[in-house]
């Protein structure tokens, strides 16, 4: 998807590791353990080295480090060191400190931002005209934007939507520019997609947060139960109508769903396409809190700004364990979803529900 980033050579690497004892500013002790970590893991790769004791404290601290980096690959690790090395360097040189993410790449189109800020990243939904529907584009963004946000310097990452909608699902003319291998290929390379795409929240390392600003439908319904925290305003709504578009459920949620609100309840949603109020999907597990509308954003957001303040090393260990278990499921369960999508994009009812919706016959 998108084809890989290019990453660091051995010499930008070797330059940055001479880079750093230039640096004007001690960039602190918690860098230089990131530092340290990054350094270890691109020239040793994982740490397969005992525990120091509890007493030995300083290379206890700089184990957990290395340590902390799992199995990032040595390439990824010499790419994140240049990385924080570059911004470092930047950053002794000008006075401005709020540039986190200058050096991310920016989406394709404007239908996407991405900032940081005060320790999260926020990856919000920018096409309120067409109620934050996803375009092909968008999700491929959305996958760029997740990767990059992984490795960044920010402790939480939020996915949230401009104007009155958080998403309308997928744009349904999507659907209407069929390649030249016609319906069968563009079944194919959307499949591909989705899976790609949900297979980037499965493995966010980090905290997720979905900020539910509005009502919400489809796919962006769906995923969150990849989320670690899903908050709504008491305006959100939660509508996955598969069965009326002729399609089945996707983003792992036929198997989170069930898991999440009970059988019968996912069923009432995933098969009749219950559309649920923020109260009641907060009743049932889905959402965390609701807030009022009035108060929504600044309540919110001041409650993540005190998040990102806490250790993020150890809320990664802690998302860590509490999801790893389920990793090998949750992507079985992707690729499966995927795959039986697949099918359903090429069947009558799914076209003919397609139709309907672009000729203003039905409205969900
Ligand atoms: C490759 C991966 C594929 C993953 C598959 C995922 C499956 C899904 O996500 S299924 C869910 C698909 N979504 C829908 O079916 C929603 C369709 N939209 C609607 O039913 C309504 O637009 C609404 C209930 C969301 C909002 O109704 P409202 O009356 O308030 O506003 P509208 O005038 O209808 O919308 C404004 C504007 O936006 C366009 N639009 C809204 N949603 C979509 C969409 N999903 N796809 C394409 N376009 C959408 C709508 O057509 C209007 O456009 P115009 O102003 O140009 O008429």
């Amino acid at each position: 998807v998108g084809g890989p980033a290019m990453l660091a050579s051995q010499k930008d690497f070797n330059n940055a590791v001479s880079q750093v004892k230039l640096l004007k500013e001690d960039p602190g002790n918690e860098v230089k353990l990131k530092l340290y970590a990054l350094y270890k893991q691109a020239t040793e790769g994982p740490c397969n080295v005992p525990k120091p004791g509890m007493l030995d404290f300083i290379n206890k601290t700089k184990w957990d480090a290395w340590n902390a980096l799992g199995s990032l690959s040595k390439e990824a690790a010499r790419q994140n060191y240049v990385d924080l090395v570059s911004r470092l360097s930047a950053s002794s040189e000008s006075p401005s400190p709020e540039a986190p993410a200058a050096d991310r790449k920016q989406p394709e189109s404007d239908s996407l931002v991405v900032t940081s800020e005060d320790g999260i990243t926020t990856i919000r939904l920018n096409r309120p005209a067409k109620k934050n529907a996803l375009t092909t584009q968008m999700y491929h963004d959305i996958i760029a934007a997740l990767q990059a946000a992984s490795k960044d310097e920010s402790a939480i990452t939020v996915l949230t939507g401009s104007g009155d909608y958080y998403c309308s699902g997928n744009d349904l003319t999507n659907f209407t520019h069929l390649p030249a291998g016609g319906l069968e290929e563009m079944a194919r390379s959307a499949a591909a997609l989705l899976r790609d795409f949900v297979n980037c929240f499965i493995d966010f390392p980090k905290p997720l947060v979905a900020v539910v600003n509005g009502p919400a439908v489809g796919i962006s319904v769906t995923i969150l139960g990849l989320f670690d925290v899903v908050y709504a305003t008491d305006r959100a709504s939660f509508h996955t109508p598969f069965s009326h578009l002729g399609q089945s459920p996707e983003g792992c949620s036929s198997y989170t769903f069930p898991k999440i609100m009970g059988s019968s309840k996912a069923a009432e949603m995933l098969l009749f396409g219950k559309k649920l109020t923020a109260q009641e999907a907060c009743a049932q597990g889905l959402v965390t809190e609701v807030f009022p509308d009035g108060t929504f954003q600044k309540e919110v957001w001041a409650r993540l700004k005190a998040y990102s303040k806490l250790p993020p090393n150890a809320m990664r260990i802690s998302k860590q364990i509490i999801r790893n278990r389920e990793k090998e499921k949750l992507h079985a369960v992707n690729a499966e979803e995927s795959s039986v999508l697949r099918e359903r994009w090429q069947s009558d009812e799914c076209m003919n529900a397609i139709a309907s919706f672009l000729s203003r016959k039905a409205k969900l």
